[in-house]
């Protein structure tokens, strides 16, 4: 598959400046991020014990350091770019803006400082000098004023940037996770829970650490006035400096580190156990019918004297208890190291020292220290949210699991129906070669034939017919349809010419009922076509939703709650949010009967050449399961059907049986052979059939 380029568009009419400084961007970047170079060793987690927590934690190396710096900087020029391109007027005034505010600090503690000057000299004087103290008075007050205002406007613009950014990489991710199959979604699932605001926030930390840069260095300079000399100033700087550098240093802090923890304790987890259970309301039955309440309070009470002994808080916290007193102690010292300085430069040369000296450069120095320590907490978000921006840029350009082949599916040339095999398949759903799903089947299903396959709980059935609708391929073997084989087929046109009736129906989000039947055609000009909805509806046996076809039953509204209510039974405010969640639904029969109702739809595009039931039926009764099944068969022609049953009243109507048997098809014909072969399916048979009788 050719890599895709970055999705770049603009919504902002581009001026000829802009593509022009965006042109320069280009000139000298790859049209794909390079691939970083992966570290050469990978270590291996240390693991200590904290409380009731194992921990396993990794300290970053030098090496590992420098790699994400060097990979973040890759990234960040690639943002940049899509920034610029989303909104190539205002990010540029946004970045400037950020950056003029965080003078605000130096130039209110410079004006502070004339009005401490000014009026320290008149003190000793006697005379205050009121109209320059006025003067810095209304001047700090126009600054205060300019810079709410700037406030004010760098919200508005964030507004802006942020949701045209935040939309674009949502789009991006979006794309992907439609697009991807099962088995790439499967392989990538952590990248699921990506999204655009991981994307601002990465960049809204960095251009706030460059402010604090700014800042800082603007509040050094203007520190060096009150020094004899420079070596001084930079003397005290480092002290404040110090000051965070040692906090950060020092003090053990479980923050730096990459860790996972787990309880390995026993009892701690039956706690946990206990506390879950008393609080499912799906288990409220159990435990009131069986009467478990004093066990259960019993076992609660016993299991927490014995845990009573050994610390359950979380192990950050924990771990901060590692550094002992010394550091604590080493760590405040140079807090007051300042103070120190102030005492000797005072005794060395009494002179030159001023209450207002003490005061700016006591004030300062916190500016820096505490600019500082924000400025590396700036940069540790920033680095760790620029790695889920990297992802997502790699995320578009991923390559499918599942190669796609490159013939054309005609459904044309079948007319009877899709035409199936396997040949040697095996399968296992993680690579253990114990721990296969199907062994060595193989089977042929001709054209337009009416399959079913039986067999116990996880003899493989669902596998089977995963592999047949290309969800997963063999790990060895092959599957063949029409002649030719699975992966040599496009996937597009083999995935329109199957209907698959699953045995999980499930209600899809965000659409109304209507929609979650029409979907089965999604061509825009049929999906919303009333008639053929109501048309599929009643073969699936769906018609009880005619009078709520445009409800969506599941909540697609997010609701947002803070409510400072003592009683949220009392509370209209929390009564408003509690009938927000409240959502309607469908019973596990009416799921199934929608869900075969948008499979009838599906069917009706006149594509389809290959339906497949898994088990559609678990929870219908007995007269909507044989109705489903009459209603499936009776549109046969032009079909082939593969169903997966439990219940053996259909056998009889199929061309083919295929009974599976601990991943393995134990015997495959027809319900008279298969009985004439007295096996496991006419064993099967038979106990169904005594069941019922
Ligand atoms: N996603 C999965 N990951 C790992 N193993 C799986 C997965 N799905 C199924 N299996 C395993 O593969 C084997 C076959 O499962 P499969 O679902 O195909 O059986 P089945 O015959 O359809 O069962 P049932 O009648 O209960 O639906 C089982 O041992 C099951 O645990």
């Amino acid at each position: 598959m050719a890599p895709q380029r970055r999705f770049l568009f603009c919504f902002d009419h581009h001026c000829s400046l802009s593509s022009l400084i965006s042109g320069l961007f280009k000139m000298n970047l790859p049209a794909e991020i390079p691939k970083p170079k992966p570290l050469q060793t990978e270590k291996v987690p240390s693991a200590m014990q904290l409380g009731v927590w194992h921990v396993h934690y990794l300290d970053e190396s030098w090496e590992a350091w420098w790699h994400k710096i060097t990979t973040s900087l890759q990234t960040l020029q690639h943002l940049t770019i899509d920034l610029y391109t989303l909104s190539p007027i205002i990010f540029p005034l946004l970045c400037i803006a950020i950056f003029l505010k965080q003078t605000k600090f130096v130039l209110m503690w410079f004006i502070f400082n004339r009005i401490l000057f000014w009026i320290e000299i008149g003190l000793v004087q006697g005379e205050l000098a009121m109209s320059t103290i006025i003067f810095h008075v209304l001047g700090r007050a126009t600054l205060v004023g300019t810079y709410a205002a700037l406030d004010h406007w760098i919200a508005q613009a964030e507004d802006i940037v942020s949701t045209r950014l935040i939309n674009h990489f949502d789009a991006m991710v979006f794309k992907w996770k439609a697009r991807a199959d099962v088995r790439t979604f499967q392989k990538n699932s952590m990248d699921a829970d990506l999204s655009g605001a991981d994307v601002w926030w990465a960049y809204h930390h960095i251009l706030e650490g460059c402010g604090r840069i700014v800042s800082i260095v603007v509040q050094i300079y203007c520190s060096t006035a009150h020094f004899s000399s420079i070596p001084e100033a930079i003397f005290y700087t480092a002290i404040f400096f110090a000051k965070s550098l040692v906090d950060i240093l020092l003090k053990p802090s479980l923050d730096k580190k990459s860790w996972v923890a787990t309880s390995t304790n026993s009892d701690y987890n039956r706690l946990h156990g206990l506390r879950a259970l008393v609080s499912s309301l799906g288990l409220k039955q159990d435990i009131v019918t069986n009467g478990l309440s004093g066990y259960l309070e019993r076992e609660y009470r016993e299991t927490s004297m014995r845990l009573r002994n050994t610390s359950i808080k979380h192990p950050t916290t924990q771990y901060m208890k590692q550094g002992g007193v010394s550091t604590s102690i080493v760590s405040e010292l140079f807090g007051e190291l300042h103070l120190f300085y102030f005492f000797f430069s005072a005794l060395r040369s009494p002179s030159q020292f001023s209450l207002t000296k003490l005061i700016m450069l006591e004030d300062g120095g916190e500016t820096i220290s505490c600019q500082s320590r924000e400025l590396l907490a700036n940069f540790a978000f920033a680095q760790k949210e620029l790695g889920s921006v990297r992802r997502m840029y790699e995320l578009a350009a991923k390559p499918e699991v599942l190669v796609d082949g490159d013939v054309d599916y005609s459904s044309a040339a079948s007319p009877l129906g899709m035409g199936l095999a396997m040949r040697n398949v095996s399968f296992s759903y993680n690579s253990d070669p114990e721990d296969y799903a199907l062994r060595n089947v193989s089977f042929t299903i001709q054209p337009g034939q009416l399959v079913l396959i039986v067999g116990a709980n996880g003899s493989g059935k669902s596998t089977l017919v995963k592999l047949l609708t290309r969800m997963y391929d063999p790990t060895s073997g092959s599957v063949v349809v029409d002649g030719k084989d699975i992966k040599d087929l496009k996937k597009d046109g083999l995935y329109q010419a199957t209907a698959l009736l699953p045995q999980d129906a499930h209600l899809y989000n965000g659409m109304s009922l209507a929609e979650n039947i029409g979907i089965g055609d999604p061509r825009p000009e049929i999906v919303a076509d009333r008639e053929r909805i109501q048309a599929a509806a009643r073969k699936g046996g769906a018609e009880f939703i005619e009078s709520k076809y445009n409800e969506v039953l599941e909540p697609t509204a997010p609701e947002l709650w803070d409510c400072k209510c003592e009683d949220s039974y009392k509370c209209s405010v929390c009564k408003l949010y509690y009938g927000y969640a409240k959502s309607k639904s469908l019973s596990g029969g009416e799921l199934q009967r929608l869900a075969a109702s948008r499979t009838f739809m599906r069917m009706a595009s006149g594509n389809i050449k290959l339906v497949v039931a898994d088990e559609p039926s678990a929870s219908l009764d007995p007269e909507a399961e044989m109705k489903l099944f009459d209603a499936l068969t009776s549109e046969r022609c032009g079909k082939t059907m593969v169903f997966v049953t439990h219940r053996f009243g259909h056998t009889k109507h199929a061309d083919l049986i295929l009974c599976m048997k601990g991943g393995q098809l134990a015997e495959k014909g027809t319900h008279e052979e298969l009985v004439a072969l007295d096996g496991e399916y006419a064993k099967m048979y038979r106990t169904q059939g005594d069941a019922f009788s």
